[in-house]
């Protein structure tokens, strides 16, 4: 009822065992707070927050329009709606390595388990498109620099996304991970790698643990689950899938209402009342209604 069962701490703490455990982390993005409920309960190892589908959300393109307290209010309902650890999209910390330290503190605050930052230009873009850019050497480790000091609690994961594959080739992106690592970065978020063999050149580059994107029509082609273990990947995100399926059945249901005049065609492929309800678990609050209702004084003497 109400909230997440368990402290932030728990979570952060959760998510570092996760990532060393040797099973692959798998984590959905969740497209709202309630869609963490049913992560949940499938089974599912965490949740991630897309900075996609938060700007999506609102009616805009994925390039950095977002700002830190929208991010940091949306990522804090969902992470207070799970018990899972969560990751969320910081982009590129918002400005400068000062906005970058203010972003984690203001992430740790809205308790999330941990944050990447990627090393593109602003304005930054869908890391599977063509026509990005990304900065220098020196630039993408002090933003992993800032980061990493600005953090209180040194279970939150902070973790590098290098965008640099896609512009300058595979060894770029290494040694960038190799240079975001010595900056203190957790963990790498290697983006839009090509084949199953890119993936292993990164295992073998780094000691720390790394992340796949498997996001839909974009670069990369869809391994399982099994194949990206199988090469040494340590957590892998579907960040924007919640939303395109959601998305892909409203525009049905809307051309059924259109066409039919009713939606009655289409109610054996909605979620029902009864289930919606018990994903908000709208029994205990009944309950605990009854309780406060019928508390009686005499009896408590
Ligand atoms: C992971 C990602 O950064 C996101 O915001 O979810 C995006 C996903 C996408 O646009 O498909 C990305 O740049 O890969
Ligand atoms: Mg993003």
């Amino acid at each position: 009822m109400l909230h997440s069962h368990v402290t932030a701490s728990h979570k952060r703490k959760a998510f570092r065992a996760g990532l060393s455990s040797g099973t692959i982390q798998r984590f959905p993005g969740a497209f709202t707070p309630l869609s963490t409920r049913l992560i949940q309960e499938k089974g599912f190892e965490g949740v991630y927050i897309s900075g996609a589908v938060m700007a999506n959300e609102l009616g805009l393109p994925d390039i950095g329009l977002t700002t830190l307290s929208e991010v940091a209010q949306r990522g804090g309902q969902i992470a207070r709606t799970t018990d899972l650890p969560t990751l969320i999209d910081g982009d590129t910390g918002f400005g400068e390595p000062m906005n970058v330290a203010r972003t984690v503190q203001v992430l740790e605050d809205a308790g999330l388990s941990g944050v990447h930052f990627e090393d593109q230009v602003n304005p930054k873009r869908c890391g599977h498109l063509d026509g990005k850019d990304v900065v220098d050497e020196q630039t993408a480790v002090k933003r992993i620099r800032a980061a990493v000091q600005a953090r209180r609690d040194p279970d939150f994961l902070i973790m590098a996304r290098t965008d640099i594959r896609g512009v300058d080739g595979l060894q770029a992106s290494l040694d960038r991970a190799k240079a975001l690592v010595d900056a203190g970065a957790d963990a790498i978020f290697a983006e839009a790698m090509a084949d199953l063999s890119e993936f292993e050149a990164m295992r073998a580059a780094v000691d720390v643990p790394i992340l796949a994107n498997m996001t839909e029509f974009g670069k990369s082609d869809l391994f399982t689950v099994q194949q990206l273990q199988d090469v040494g990947v340590n957590m892998v995100i579907f960040p924007v899938s919640l939303l395109r399926i959601a998305m892909g059945a409203i525009e049905r249901g809307l051309d059924a209402l259109a066409a039919e005049g009713s939606l009655q065609s289409q109610v054996p492929t909605m979620q029902t009342r009864a289930r919606l309800y018990e994903l908000v678990d709208y029994s205990a609050y009944a309950a605990f209604d009854e309780g406060v209702f019928t508390f009686d004084l005499s009896t408590n003497r």
